[in-house]
This record gives C-alpha cells, sequence and structure tokens, in this order.
C-alpha cells in the first residue's frame, strides 16, 4: 500500500515514525505534500520520502490512500481533489465535514470514483455504539464534553471553566483544532445542530479529557477517554493518531470488528 500525507505536523511526524521506520502497517509512505518547506525537507530526508509542495503532481504518483493531516482550511481546500484523483482519503480535521453540503459533494465525488472515506474514531470512541443505536431511529440524546488544560486549548486559565456550551456546529466553528471529536460524534450520533458540547479549560489536568453521554431505545452510554497529549502538539491526543495508524492497519483486512 502506497501512502501519501497531507501535512507535515505532528500527526504527519507520527505517521512517519510508526509506518516507516517502526513499519508498523504493510504500507509505505512514499510522499508527502505541505506548505512548509522547512518541515518537508526534513522530514523528507528523515524518513525517506518524497517532498512536494505542488498537490496535483502529489496526487499523479501512484497512492492508494492520502492522509489528510493538516488543518480545516487546508481540508476544505483539497479533498476534493484527492478523491477526484481516486485516491481512498483518511481524513483527521473532521471539523471541515460541519460543513455538511460539503462532505455530501465529497461522497458523491467518492461513490462515483469508486473510493472509500476514512473518519477514523479520533481522541474518542463510542462511535460504534452511537451508530448501531440509530441503525433503526431511536437514539435521542447526544453530549460530549471535553476537559483540556490550558496549554491544550492554547489560552491563559489559572482556574477551571467552561469556555464553551451550545451546538457541535458552533464548537468546531469557534474551536477547530480542539473539538474535531465533537464532528465525528455528531457525524455517528444525532448531527451538529443536535450534538451538544462542553468545553471546559482546566490547569489541573494534563490530559484531554473527553466525556460522552447519549441516551435512547438502546438505553444509555457513559464513556470517559483521558488522553495524554502529544509533546510536540499538546491540543492533540496521542489516541488521535493512533486510530489513523489503526485505519491503515485494519483497511484491507478480511475481519472487521465493530459497526
Ligand atoms: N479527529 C480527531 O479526533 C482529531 C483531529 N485533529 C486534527 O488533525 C489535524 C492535524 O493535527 P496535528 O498534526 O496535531 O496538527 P499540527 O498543527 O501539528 O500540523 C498541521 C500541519 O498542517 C500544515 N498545514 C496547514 N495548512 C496547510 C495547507 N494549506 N496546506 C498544506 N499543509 C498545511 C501545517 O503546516 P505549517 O507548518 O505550514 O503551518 C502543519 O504541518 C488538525 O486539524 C487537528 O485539529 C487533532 C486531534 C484529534
Ligand atoms: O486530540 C484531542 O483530544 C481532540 C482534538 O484535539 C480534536 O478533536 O480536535
Amino acid at each position: 500500500m502506497n501512502i501519501g500525507i497531507i501535512g507535515t505536523g505532528n500527526i504527519a511526524t507520527y505517521l512517519l515514525e510508526q509506518v516507516n521506520s517502526n513499519k508498523m502497517t504493510n504500507g509505505r509512505i512514499i510522499a508527502i505534500f505541505g506548505r512548509n518547506q522547512q518541515a518537508g525537507h526534513r522530514l523528507s530526508e528523515q524518513f525517506e520520502t518524497d517532498f512536494y509542495t505542488d498537490l496535483q503532481t502529489f496526487l499523479k504518483l501512484p497512492l492508494d490512500i492520502v492522509v489528510e493531516a493538516a488543518t480545516v482550511e487546508a481540508a476544505a481546500l483539497h479533498l476534493k481533489e484527492v478523491v477526484i484523483h481516486k485516491k481512498d482519503l483518511v481524513v483527521s480535521s473532521i471539523g471541515v465535514f460541519r460543513d455538511t453540503d460539503f462532505l455530501e459533494e465529497v461522497k458523491t465525488l467518492a461513490e462515483s470514483a469508486g473510493t472509500h472515506i476514512f473518519l477514523p474514531s479520533g481522541a474518542i470512541g463510542g462511535l460504534d455504539v452511537l451508530q448501531s443505536a440509530k441503525a433503526a431511529g431511536g437514539l435521542e440524546r447526544v453530549q460530549i464534553t471535553t476537559r483540556k488544560s490550558p496549554a491544550s486549548l492554547g489560552m491563559e486559565a489559572d482556574e477551571e471553566k467552561v469556555i464553551f456550551e451550545g451546538t457541535a456546529y458552533e464548537a468546531v466553528e469557534q474551536f477547530p483544532k480542539n473539538v474535531n471529536v465533537a464532528m465525528t460524534l455528531a457525524l455517528a450520533g444525532v448531527g451538529v445542530e443536535k450534538t451538544k458540547v462542553r468545553i471546559i479549560v482546566d490547569p489541573d489536568i494534563e490530559r484531554n479529557t473527553h466525556s460522552i453521554e447519549a441516551e435512547g431505545d438502546f438505553g444509555k452510554l457513559h464513556l470517559q477517554v483521558e488522553n495524554n497529549p502529544m509533546p510536540s502538539n499538546p491540543k492533540t491526543s496521542l489516541l488521535a493518531a493512533l486510530s489513523i495508524l489503526a485505519v491503515l492497519q485494519n483497511k484491507d483486512g478480511a475481519l472487521r470488528i465493530g459497526n
């Protein structure tokens, strides 16, 4: 499997280490696309991969799958092109699908190109439960409370404080680098308007903590993940990078676990 990555930051570097150096999948990252020349050339040398600043040249390579690990803005600019070039796609900046028309466009393009779009579970879990719970309708309520340190939220704070309460749609607009998880939850469950989000800054915690509650005909879900942040970007949890690695490991497997 030939893998390409969009982005030259924290998740991209982690995947290069695990895939190219530690051989944790049966594929190889043969190319990265980015705008940061310095980081791109450094990664290219360190992990024996090619670096491109021109998307069209990158997408002409024999890539089987492209992992977007950049930003919501970069995803909005580049995802459609990836699918038009008939590549499978893994999206990290899932907040981009807050624009549900854009999601429908990318999905329709993938259907006609015969490719697949993977939305990893990222820094949370429970998406299997939500999808099962709504399979016959009957999922009523979904809420996520995200608690992060001031460093993870990129702000100053001396005491615990609720800094946001609203819908997933509003949360992703205001915190595009911190609550992609709210968007993933919304897509798996009851949508961007009905998914409720609370964000708390807490100077006493070190882990990025996401608590999910859901209720419906199936019963109730309570799930809490306490994620270690990544050293090179404390906004991002290690589990988010691991979930992309797991997608790459499992994508072509004969056995599927979970719905
Ligand atoms: N789904 C989930 O659960 C989670 C998703 N995420 C999301 O994953 C994404 C990657 O995270 P992470 O690696 O930690 O972030 P980083 O900030 O470490 O890296 C982002 C990279 O994107 C690059 N970039 C920005 N704009 C563009 C562009 N227009 N074209 C090409 N490259 C661009 C940056 O380059 P430059 O140096 O030039 O700025 C940088 O290399 C983020 O959107 C993050 O919010 C994170 C955690 C959980
Ligand atoms: O990594 C996390 O804990 C969550 C995150 O940043 C996001 O969803 O964007």
